[in-house]
């Protein structure tokens, strides 16, 4: 594997590099340095400043903001002996994404999994599956509720004592599913999750990779609405995961299958959601889209749990030289945050040159998630106040979201 690609492994970035270098190349010009002390704003007050205008809204609704399957309404759980792994938690699910939830080891993401399929009750608020509060249903209906939620664990749960075929079978075993039924439908899953050949074998005789894909298959064999995956990946290899994640995706494209998947992994949730809930300490910290939520992260949560994947934390040694820059008067800290095109149709030698100012570039990364650019850049803009305004609302009209940085 080349330098490039062992740095920048999204192919359309790669694809697109020699432009980006060339862009970047340009980026540094140089102006006077006359420049008053900037009063810098917080990013809380650009924040809020933003949401108040609606103009300003970069990024999309929720994909496939239609039919919520699931919708959580100010949902707490409370256990015995007073551990409130849950406070008002408020989410919509919809028909169709694979909607990620994640958090650290006891942030409530179990909890709010068994919630969507009742093995837990919220101690208050609501849960409603396909327009019923999950409270209000008999017997009966919570047992037909749960065949339309599929479930797949971290350690898979298979039946040592029954085949690849049996585990698949034992769910239509106990729906009263006829036996030529059964016998279709275990060939139909062998082929979707490609293990038409392990047919016969025991779990200890196949792979962790494999054990899931049973899993996966058991899980469908009620044609479910819904597959909720409980840490899905977490005792697999980098390269099972890859290829477990990747099925999970082929079926939710393929099927249409609505997947509420919890993860500690940022990577599971850049590999295959479309849309993530951030939970800490019981609440939920935020939620959007995958693309916004890696671009914008707004709070510190989520941007610990994203240095995982992406260098969005400015490294010591470059805040050290930007608060250095700041405090001589030389100029202000900007975080440039973009995706789709947006930072392709921005010329930044452009808005140097009309606006007299300079703007050096600190720090920054581009990536791509599921075929979409995204990507941040810290840069040091110096020059008149009123120059400096200018320049940044110019840069704000590319569809850039321009926040200035408090070192
Ligand atoms: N049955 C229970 N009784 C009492 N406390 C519980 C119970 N289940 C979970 N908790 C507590 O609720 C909090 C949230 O737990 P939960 O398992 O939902 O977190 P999590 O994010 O899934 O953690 P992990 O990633 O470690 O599985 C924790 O403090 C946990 O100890």
């Amino acid at each position: 594997m080349d330098l490039t690609q062992a740095l920048i492994p999204a192919p359309g970035v790669r694809r697109r590099l020699p432009e980006y270098i060339a862009r970047l190349r340009t980026m540094r010009t140089r102006l006077p340095r006359e420049a008053p002390v900037p009063s810098a704003h917080n990013l809380e007050q650009t924040q809020q400043r933003d949401a108040a205008r609606p103009e300003a809204a970069l990024f999309d609704a929720p994909a496939g903001a239609g039919t919520a399957l699931f919708s959580l309404r100010n949902a707490s759980k409370t256990f015995p002996g007073g551990v409130h792994a849950l406070h008002g938690v408020d989410l919509d699910i919809y028909e169709g994404e694979i909607f990620g939830i994640i958090g650290r080891s006891g942030a409530g993401k179990s909890t709010l999994l068994r919630l969507l399929n009742r093995l837990e009750r919220p101690s208050a608020g609501q849960v409603i599956f396909d327009g019923r509060d999950l409270m209000t249903l008999d017997n009966a209906a919570l047992r037909q509720m749960r065949r339309r939620i599929g479930m797949i664990f971290q350690h898979f749960n298979l039946l040592s004592s029954r085949t690849v075929a049996g585990n698949i079978a034992l769910p239509l075993e106990l729906a009263g599913t006829p036996k030529e039924k059964i016998a279709r439908r275990i060939n139909e899953l062998l082929e979707l999750v490609g293990l038409t050949d392990q047919r016969d074998r025991y779990p200890s005789q196949i792979s962790g990779g494999q054990k899931q894909r049973v899993g996966i298959a058991r899980a469908l064999a009620t044609e479910p609405r819904v597959l909720l995956c409980d840490e899905a990946t977490s005792a697999l290899d980098p390269e099972t995961t890859q290829s477990i994640l990747a099925l999970l995706a082929d079926i939710n494209t393929r099927l249409g299958l609505t997947i509420v998947l919890i993860t500690h992994q940022m990577q599971v949730i850049k590999a295959i959601a479309h849309r993530v809930a951030v939970l800490d300490g019981g609440y939920l910290a935020e939620q959007g889209t995958v693309t916004d939520i890696f671009t914008v992260p707004k709070q510190a949560i989520t941007r610990t749990l994203l240095s995982e994947v992406i260098g969005n934390e400015i490294p010591p040694g470059v805040r050290e030289r930007a608060s250095a820059l700041v405090a001589s008067g030389a100029g202000r800290i900007w975080r440039l945050a973009f995706k789709d095109d947006g930072f392709d149709r921005l010329s930044l030698t452009e808005i140097s040159n009309r606006f007299n100012v300079e703007i050096k570039l600190l720090h920054g990364y581009i990536d791509e998630i599921q075929g979409v650019s995204f990507g941040s850049l810290v840069a040091a803009a110096s020059g008149e106040a009123s120059a400096l305004e200018a320049a940044a609302a110019s840069i704000k009209a590319h569809d850039i979201i321009l926040e200035e940085v408090v070192l």
